[in-house]
C-alpha cells in the first residue's frame, strides 16, 4: 500500500464535536497576540514576479523539517528553491538540512525567533521576510520558498503577509485525535498532512478515523497521508506543492520561467 493511501474501513458515527476555545491561554511572556481565526494582521503578499512561498507549521516533532528535507530532494535539480527555517534559540532545523546535504547551503538561512513560533510566522513576520529576501537576493531569482514555522501548538497559522499557501503536518504517534481537536492549523491549512503513517499500527492509531475527522473538520480541503520513513521525497505532498506552483506561474510569470538552478 502507497504511504499515502487510506483505506477507508466500517467507522462508527462520530459523535458532535465541540470545537476547542479560539484563543487557549498559555504562559508565554513575549508580548504577543492570538487573533481570531481568520484575522490576519498583514495583508496578502503583493505577487508579481516572484517565488511560490509555502508555510510549513505544525505541532513540535510532527516532522516539519523531515518534510522540508523531503521537498528539498524532490525539488533540488527541479527548481530554484530556498528555505527558511524557525528555531526559537537555535539554528538547530536549518544545520540539520545542510548536514542531511539534501541543498546547497547558500540557499538555506535559518531565523532564530526568540519568541513563540507563531509570533515570527502571523504577527511579527519582518525577520522572516528579511530572510526571504536575503535568500532572492544571495541566489536568486528563485522558483519556491520553503518557511519552516517551529513547533507550535493548533492555533498556529502563517501570515498571509508571509506566505502564499500553508502546509499544516501533524503525526499519528500521538493516537488518532488529532484531526477531531481542530485549531486553525488542521481546519485552515491549505494542505493538512498527516504524517508517520509507519507508526500507526504501533500507536493503535486508526487511519480511518484521522481521514474521517480530518474530513469533517476541512470540508473541501486536501488532507494527505504520508511516512517519509516510506517516501522520501514525500511525491504526493511534492506533487500538489507542483499543482500550486504551476498556478501561481500562470497568474504571475517570473522573468526566467520555472527551472532548475
Ligand atoms: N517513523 C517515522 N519517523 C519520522 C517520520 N517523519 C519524521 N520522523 C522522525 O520524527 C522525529 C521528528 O522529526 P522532525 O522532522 O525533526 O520534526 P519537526 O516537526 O521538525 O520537529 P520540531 O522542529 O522540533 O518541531 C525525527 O526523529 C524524525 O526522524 C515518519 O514518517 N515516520
Amino acid at each position: 500500500m502507497r504511504p499515502d493511501t487510506v483505506v477507508p474501513s466500517a467507522v462508527p458515527a462520530v459523535e458532535p464535536i465541540t470545537p476547542p476555545p479560539a484563543t487557549p491561554p498559555h504562559d508565554e511572556t513575549v508580548p504577543h497576540t492570538h487573533p481570531e481565526p481568520g484575522v490576519d494582521p498583514h495583508p496578502p503578499l503583493a505577487r508579481a514576479g516572484r517565488a511560490l512561498r509555502v508555510g510549513i507549521g505544525g505541532p513540535v516533532g510532527s516532522g516539519k523539517t523531515a518534510l522540508v528535507a523531503a521537498l528539498c530532494r524532490a525539488f533540488a535539480d527541479e527548481l530554484r528553491l530556498g528555505v527558511v527555517t524557525n528555531d526559537i534559540y537555535t539554528t538547530e532545523d536549518a544545520d540539520f538540512l545542510r548536514r542531511a546535504g539534501v541543498l546547497d547551503p547558500a540557499r538555506i538561512r535559518a531565523v532564530e525567533t526568540g519568541c513563540c513560533p507563531h509570533t515570527a510566522i502571523r504577527d511579527d513576520i519582518g525577520a522572516n521576510l528579511d530572510a526571504v529576501d536575503e535568500l532572492a537576493e544571495a541566489v536568486g531569482p528563485l522558483d519556491l520558498v520553503l518557511v519552516e514555522s517551529g513547533g507550535d501548538n493548533l492555533t498556529a497559522t502563517f501570515s498571509r503577509g508571509l506566505v502564499d499557501r500553508q502546509i499544516f503536518v501533524v503525526d499519528v504517534a500521538g493516537g488518532d485525535k488529532v484531526p477531531r481537536k481542530g485549531g486553525p492549523g488542521v481546519t485552515a491549512a491549505d494542505l493538512l498532512v498527516i504524517n508517520k503513517t509507519d507508526l500507526a499500527p504501533m500507536v493503535g492509531a486508526d487511519l480511518a478515523v484521522m481521514d474521517r475527522d480530518a474530513r469533517a473538520r476541512r470540508g473541501d480541503l486536501p488532507t494527505l497521508f504520508l511516512s517519509i520513513v516510506g517516501d522520501p521525497t514525500a511525491t504526493s505532498v511534492a506533487d500538489w506543492i507542483r499543482h500550486e506552483l504551476a498556478h501561481h506561474a500562470a497568474l504571475h510569470p517570473l522573468a526566467v520561467p520555472v527551472g532548475p538552478a
